[in-house]
């Protein structure tokens, strides 16, 4: 028997309906013995003459049983698919709030694929081991022993042949419990390696047909399912393999049992009536291992997939709320300060950021710029706290990250990225993500002042236009007005542009600046920049290179020393000609 503590740990979470399972279950095998003696009476009786009217007794004895049998079974059936729900359901909703509160820090980590995997078809899979085999672990402990104490009792030959018979199936176990775990391993670790490659299929199909790379993709698919095919195969052979053994010892067993029942008939000690009887039990001896087996093949993926779901359910936020939070003050623009701050990313020894000092004045902005892979969205990450740097701190009207609730920190700042993500449903519904309880009237004015109303409006049902995944019917500089909208909706004293201005027409631009101009004047303002344009209204220019600040003041200060700064304005005006 293949038993995970931690998921046995699942099951005693809902006792009673699983006891239930388990009763239910050893109630229809406690009819099976009954049917066994009554049809032993019945024949008994037919044997020796007895008048018809006497059959009746034990062969209504019989339909009752088998009946009875019958609703216990359905009724275990009932129970056991209920209880895999209920399991189910409780363990997708802590993976799911683990999730959240992991947060970006362990999204940016980790392979989507794979914790979709986990999440998703990880958790079905769980359900027919939780709710199925692990309550016929139990019934196929207590069933055969209870039926080898009866045969026993009928005949202590016969009892002992039995039991040794029955004890040879979950002895020989451990010769395969190794074998069927890699199998099974391997297999669910394929399937994730597939599923994630599929979804990044999915999600880069737009990439891979502009880059040509369709078909190398599609190769490396091809060579997944392949590996995912032959993981299947292995544990298919391993699992039926076990499964043929198995039903072979038990097919001999009952054999074996019979045989000796016979030779005990032959030598006096048993009559016909109790041979039939011992036949019957002997058969329904094996039942529950039999069916333990069955479910062992449903129930395989669930103990591999197992090792995800607990891995992910154990994963530490790679920030941690303080005990005493220091409440942050959403009212009016505040300071934003970065002190020395040094970091690099989770299994990285080459810092993102290196003792970089910066700080925005209340209501001002700040344009951060540099090459690719300089730090900018780094310095985002940190001061959303999806992440705290290894050395410095960063300071939020003089309070340290660290000593305010990641919410809260969160709640203080509206970001605008390159990368709109807008999720499946309608516009408002998009809109009212960062304000659920919004009136339409709001929507509509943030719509409005992010230059993005009319377009809202000319759509098949205006607001209530449901928008294909991944925002396919909104076109790039569309998708960033409605972030725009959706930050002026959250109505954050800090603003995060993080070239917000990229995908948008030169006669847009000029509207949405205007927009920005407004809604930045109220707030203090980071702005992550390749362009001129969005850096000259700046109060102040941050250039970043190799994560550290190597120049900083404001734009036309910085021009004239013809630094770092000059040099990109250089290199922009000479690629703009
Ligand atoms: N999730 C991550 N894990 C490990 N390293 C990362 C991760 N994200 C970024 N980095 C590394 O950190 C450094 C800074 O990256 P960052 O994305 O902050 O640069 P950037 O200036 O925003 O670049 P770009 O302008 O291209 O967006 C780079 O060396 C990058 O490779």
């Amino acid at each position: 028997m293949l038993v995970r503590r931690r998921l046995v740990g699942l099951v005693r979470e809902t006792p009673v309906p699983v006891l239930c399972t388990v009763l239910l279950a050893l109630g229809g095998t406690a009819c099976a013995v009954g049917q066994g003696f009554a049809i032993a009476e019945a024949l008994r009786r037919a044997f020796t003459g007895r008048p018809l009217d006497e059959l009746l007794v034990p062969v209504a004895a019989v339909a009752a049983l088998v009946a009875t049998r019958t609703a216990l079974l359905w009724a275990r059936d009932m129970t056991a698919t209920w209880t895999a729900h209920a399991i189910k359901e409780r363990l997708r909703d802590r993976l799911v709030d683990r999730l959240l509160k992991l947060g970006p820090g362990h999204t940016l980590t980790h392979p989507a694929g794979r914790t979709q995997a986990t999440v998703g078809d990880g958790v079905e899979a769980i359900q027919a081991y939780v709710g199925f085999y692990l309550p016929q672990v139990a019934v196929s402990l207590a069933g055969p022993l209870a039926i080898v104490a009866t045969l026993t009792w009928l005949d202590p030959v016969v009892g002992v042949t039995v039991g040794a018979c029955v004890l040879l199936v979950p002895l020989s176990r451990p010769l395969w419990r190794r074998l069927l775990g890699d199998r099974a391993s391997a297999h669910w670790d394929a399937y994730e390696r597939f599923a994630a490659r599929i979804l990044d299929a999915l999600t880069g199909m737009t990439t891979l047909k502009t880059l040509g790379a369709g078909e190398r993709y599609g190769v490396r698919l091809r060579t997944d399912a392949e590996r995912l095919y032959r993981a299947t195969m292995g544990n298919l052979a391993a699992s039926t393999g076990v499964y043929c053994v198995t039903a072979f010892v038990m097919t001999a067993g009952t054999a074996l049992s019979v045989a000796v029942a016979a030779l005990r008939l032959a030598g006096g000690h048993l009559d016909a009536a109790a041979l039939f009887t011992v036949l019957f039990l002997a058969a329904e001896c094996f039942r529950p291992l039999q069916e333990l087996q069955n479910y062992w093949h449903e129930g395989f993926y669930g103990l591999a997939a197992a090792g995800g779901i607990f891995s992910l359910l154990d994963a530490e936020p790679q920030v941690r709320a303080p005990e005493r939070a220091i409440p942050l003050d959403p009212a009016g623009p505040p300071e934003v300060r970065f002190e020395n701050v040094t970091f690099a990313y989770p299994g990285s020894r080459v810092p993102a950021l290196d003792r970089v000092d910066l700080r925005i004045a209340p209501g001002a902005t700040l344009a951060v710029v540099g090459r690719s892979g300089a730090g900018k969205s780094t310095l985002v990450s940190l001061l959303l706290r999806f992440f705290d740097p290894q050395e410095g701190r960063i300071l939020i009207d003089g309070v340290d990250l660290r000593r305010a609730a990641p919410d809260d920190v969160r709640a203080m700042t509206a970001v605008v990225s390159q990368d709109v993500h807008l999720f499946y449903g309608t516009v408002a519904d998009n809109l009212r993500i960062a304000a659920p309880e919004a009136t339409r009237e709001r929507l509509e004015d943030a719509a409005r002042r992010a230059r993005v109303h009319e377009v809202i409006a000319a759509l098949p049902d205006g607001y209530e236009t449901v928008i294909g995944e991944r925002g396919a019917t909104l076109s790039g500089g569309e998708r960033q007005r409605l972030a725009i909208a959706r930050a002026l909706l959250k109505n954050a004293p800090i603003l995060v542009l993080d070239e917000a201005t990229s995908s948008v027409d030169g006669q847009t631009e000029k509207a949405l600046q205007e927009a920005l101009a407004e809604i930045t004047a109220e707030r203090t303002t980071l702005v992550i920049a390749h362009r001129l344009s969005t850096v000259l209204t700046a109060d102040h220019v941050a250039v970043l290179d190799g994560g550290r600040v190597v120049e900083h003041g404001p734009p036309a200060e910085l021009f004239a020393t013809g630094g770092a700064w000059a040099e990109l304005v250089a290199v922009q005006a000479g690629a703009a000609r």
